[in-house]
C-alpha cells in the first residue's frame, strides 16, 4: 500500500478525515449505517462508527486491509474475523471517556438534590471499570464523592473499592459503563432485567451511557411504570436507532447516544485512527487536525460547595437541551420519523467542549481548590 494509492471510505459522522487523512490518498464520505460490500469495492481503508456491522458479509468480497472504528466500543466489530483474515484494525480507546464522564457528571448536577446527596456521604457505583468507570472514579473522588466498583472481569484489587453487584446498584446512583458482551461467565447483556431493577426505587438515579442491551428496556419500562420508580438517565437504547416513546417519557433524561460527542473526544479519536494507519502502514505524520483551545469560561465569585460544582459540571454540557431536542424529535411522531430524527440529532450534533483541561477564570481564591479538582484549568483574574 503506498500513499498515493489509499483509497479512504469513512462514515461522514467521523470529523477531520479530510484534514488527516486527505494526503495519504482519497477519502470518500459515506453513509455508515447503510454500509454495504459493494461501497467498498475499492477501498484499502474503512473507518466507521458504532452504526456499522463490520464482518464478513460486509468485508469478505472487498480489498479492505485496514479497519478503524472512530468509537470505544467494539460490539460492532468481528475483531476475530478480521484478524483471521489479516485485516489490520484499530479503535480509540478512551478518546471519549472524558466527554462520557462529563455526561454522567452533569445528570448528577441535573436531578434533584442528587449532588447534594453525595456530597453529604452517598456514593456512586460505578458498573464496568475500564476507560471510562476508571475516569469517572477519579473525577469523582477528586471533588470527595465517593464510588463502588463492579467489575468480575478485573482482579478486585485493581479497583479502588471492588464491592458486588447488588453492593453497587444499592448506592444512591447507578452508572453503567460496561462494553457490551453476551461472553461467559459475565455476560453484561441483560446485567440489568426485572430481578436487579426490582431492587431500586425512587432513591436510586441510574445512568446507561454504556451500551442499550445492557439494560433489558423492556423489563425497565414496566419498572419505570410501577410504585416508587428509579429515576433514569438513558443515553442508550436497546433498539437504536429506535427510541420506545415510552420510556423516553419515563426518564427523567434521555438523550440520543451522544454522551461520547464532545468535540474533544471526536477529535482524538479521529486522530488515534489516523496514527494506527500510519503506523501499520508506515505512512508518516497524518495531516494536522489540530483542535483550539475552548474558550475561557468565568465562574461567578459567589458560587461555593455544591453550587459552584453544579456551575462547573452544566456550564459546558447542555444536558437539558439535548434531553429537549431528542423528545421533540421522537414523541408524538412516526417510528420511521422517529428514527431519522435519532439519526439527524448525532449527525448534526452541535460542537461541545470539555470542562476538564479547559481554562476556567477566577477571582474568589476560594473557588480555586475546587475548580480545580473538577480538572479545569485556573486562570486568577481581578
Ligand atoms: N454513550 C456513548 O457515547 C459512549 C461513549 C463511549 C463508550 N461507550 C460505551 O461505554 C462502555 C464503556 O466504555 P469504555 O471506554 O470504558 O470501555 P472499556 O472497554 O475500557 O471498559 C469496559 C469495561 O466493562 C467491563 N465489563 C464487561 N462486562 C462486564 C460485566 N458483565 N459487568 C461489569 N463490567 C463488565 C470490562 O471488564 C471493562 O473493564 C462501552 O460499552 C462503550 O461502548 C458509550
Ligand atoms: O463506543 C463509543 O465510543 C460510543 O458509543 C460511540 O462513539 C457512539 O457514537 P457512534 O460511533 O455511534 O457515532
Amino acid at each position: 500500500m503506498t500513499e498515493s494509492r489509499l483509497h479512504i471510505v469513512a462514515d461522514r459522522n467521523i470529523p477531520a478525515v479530510e484534514e488527516t487523512f486527505g494526503h495519504w490518498g482519497t477519502v470518500q464520505s459515506v453513509e455508515g449505517r447503510s454500509l454495504q460490500a459493494a461501497d467498498l469495492e475499492d477501498a484499502d481503508v474503512l473507518l466507521v462508527r458504532s452504526v456499522t456491522p463490520v464482518n464478513e458479509q460486509l468485508l469478505a468480497d472487498t480489498p479492505v486491509r485496514f479497519v478503524g472504528t472512530a468509537t470505544a466500543g467494539l460490539d460492532h466489530v468481528d475483531t476475530a474475523w478480521l484478524a483471521a483474515r489479516g485485516i489490520a484494525f484499530a479503535a480509540a480507546p478512551g478518546a471519549n471517556a472524558n466527554s462520557v464522564v462529563e455526561y454522567v457528571l452533569a445528570v448528577i448536577a441535573g436531578v434533584d438534590d442528587v449532588l447534594e446527596r453525595l456530597l453529604a456521604g452517598g456514593r456512586v457505583g460505578i458498573v464496568g471499570y475500564g476507560h471510562v468507570g476508571r475516569s469517572l472514579a477519579q473525577r469523582l473522588g477528586a471533588v470527595g464523592i465517593a464510588s463502588l466498583q463492579y467489575d468480575p472481569w478485573l482482579d478486585a484489587d485493581t479497583l479502588p473499592e471492588p464491592a458486588a453487584l447488588a453492593e453497587v446498584l444499592d448506592c444512591s446512583v447507578v452508572s453503567l459503563h460496561t462494553s457490551l458482551t453476551r461472553a461467559p461467565p459475565w455476560p453484561s447483556y441483560h446485567l440489568l432485567a426485572a430481578p436487579e431493577l426490582a431492587t431500586m426505587d425512587a432513591k436510586t438515579l441510574l445512568i446507561n451511557a454504556s451500551r442499550g442491551p445492557v439494560i433489558d428496556n423492556t423489563a425497565l419500562l414496566a419498572r419505570l411504570q410501577q410504585s416508587q420508580p428509579p429515576r433514569c438517565a438513558l443515553d442508550v437504547w436497546e433498539a437504536e436507532p429506535l427510541v420506545p416513546p415510552a420510556l423516553l417519557a419515563a426518564a427523567r433524561y434521555g438523550t440520543a447516544h451522544i454522551a461520547g460527542y464532545s468535540h474533544d473526544a471526536k477529535l482524538a479519536a479521529t486522530r488515534m485512527l489516523a496514527e494506527a494507519l500510519a503506523t501499520r502502514f508506515n505512512l508518516g505524520e497524518p495531516g494536522a487536525g489540530s483542535i483550539e483551545p475552548a474558550a475561557s469560561l468565568s465562574i461567578p465569585a459567589e458560587l461555593a460547595g455544591g453550587a459552584l460544582l453544579r456551575f462547573l459540571w452544566q456550564a459546558r454540557y447542555d444536558l437539558a437541551a439535548d434531553d429537549k431536542r431528542l423528545r421533540e424529535a421522537v414523541l408524538g411522531a412516526s417510528a420511521a420519523d422517529a428514527m431519522r430524527g435519532f439519526d439527524a440529532l448525532r449527525r448534526n450534533y452541535p460542537q461541545r467542549r470539555e470542562l476538564a483541561g479547559s481554562t476556567v477564570l477566577i477571582s474568589n481564591e476560594n473557588q480555586v481548590a475546587l475548580a480545580e479538582a473538577t480538572g479545569a484549568m485556573v486562570e486568577r483574574v481581578g
